[in-house]
């Protein structure tokens, strides 16, 4: 049933609860973008991002991480949950640029929404989350690592991760900055927010938007030993910290997410900044030819 809720709000589109289940199922058939593998005995549930070639986070790739975390969150057996990239080499190249360019007002607020559901769900999630950044990791991607209570980084240099938002010429919403500002503090962030910094592995360990790098062969061992210690923790006490010191910022969002959907639908739609993700598509399009 509270799937079925979850899904009805995410596909405002569809009208009854068979059209809402069909549409989640038919989904569901067409392609697995999160993979889910949990080790019962350890309590500890690893989801994996599959969606080629470089895990954009789609609406549907969206709609399947709420899905799946919300059957984790309901699975008492699991208490802690890592995230990480099925393919080495990008972790999450961000919110799908083809999501938010020439589409309609819409399917841009239909899209929000689901972006909204998954950081209001991962940011007050009551697993241990970490992620294993063994990737690329630019704007919603790093995005969904902050939301995370430890991230640990593959040290290849070709791997950079910040919110680069204005280098598309697009403004970070305040609850990206809120996160990047209690990941990495306030001055930090008026530096790395306001250039769009990518930062390699080194640098990213410097500024604290990781906790740990280590070689790329160890990211996944490291990542269970992190786990192993914050799992040392009784979760009530651990779970109700986290909320504690997570509340005010998702009270923020939570206050103002209609006027944050329609912000974004108004911005998203100006011919000037359908102008620049077209630029940015070709550039990405170029640069790879
Ligand atoms: C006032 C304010 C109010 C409200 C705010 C309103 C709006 C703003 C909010 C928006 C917040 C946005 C957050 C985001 O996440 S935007 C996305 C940012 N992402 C990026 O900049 C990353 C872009 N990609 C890359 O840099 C590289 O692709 C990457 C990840 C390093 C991997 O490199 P590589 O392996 O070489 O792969 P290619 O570059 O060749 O890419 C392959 C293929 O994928 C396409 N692609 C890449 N990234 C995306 C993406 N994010 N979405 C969709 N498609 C993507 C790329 O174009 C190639 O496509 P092709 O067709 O050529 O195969």
């Amino acid at each position: 049933m509270a799937l079925a809720s979850r899904a009805r709000a995410l596909l405002p589109g569809a009208r009854s609860w068979g059209a809402v289940l069909a549409r989640v199922t038919a989904q569901r058939a067409m392609s697995h973008r999160v993979v889910v593998e949990t080790d019962a005995a350890a309590g500890v549930a690893v989801m994996k991002f599959r969606n080629p070639p470089v895990n954009s986070l789609s609406l549907e790739m969206v709609t399947e991480l709420v899905i799946n975390l919300e059957k984790l969150e309901n699975d008492k057996t699991v208490r802690g949950l890592i995230f990480t990239s099925e393919s080495p080499g990008v972790f999450s190249s961000g919110l799908n640029l083809l999501d938010m360019y020439g589409r309609n007002p819409a399917h841009y607020a239909e899209y929000w929404k689901a972006v909204q559901e998954l950081w209001l769900r991962l940011y007050q999630c009551p697993m241990v989350t970490v992620a294993t950044i063994n990737g690329a990791c630019p704007a919603g991607g790093c995005l969904i690592s902050m939301t995370c209570d430890y991230r640990v980084m593959a040290d290849n240099p070709k791997y950079t991760i910040g919110l680069n938002e204005t280098q598309l010429g697009i403004v970070a919403p305040f609850w990206f900055k809120d996160t990047l500002v209690n990941t990495i503090g306030y001055r930090a962030s008026e530096i790395s927010l306001q250039l769009g910094l990518l930062y390699p592995p080194a640098e990213a360990l410097r500024v604290g938007i990781v906790d740990k790098v280590v070689p790329e062969d160890q990211v996944h061992s490291a990542a269970l030993a992190v786990m192993a210690q914050w799992l040392a923790i009784p979760d009530h006490a651990r779970q109700l910290t986290k909320a504690m010191l997570r509340k005010p910022t998702v009270d923020n969002l939570v206050r103002q997410r209609d006027a944050d959907i329609q912000q974004f639908v108004s911005f998203i739609s100006r011919d000037s900044i359908q102008k620049g993700l077209q630029m940015y598509l070709q550039m990405l399009k170029q640069k790879k030819a």
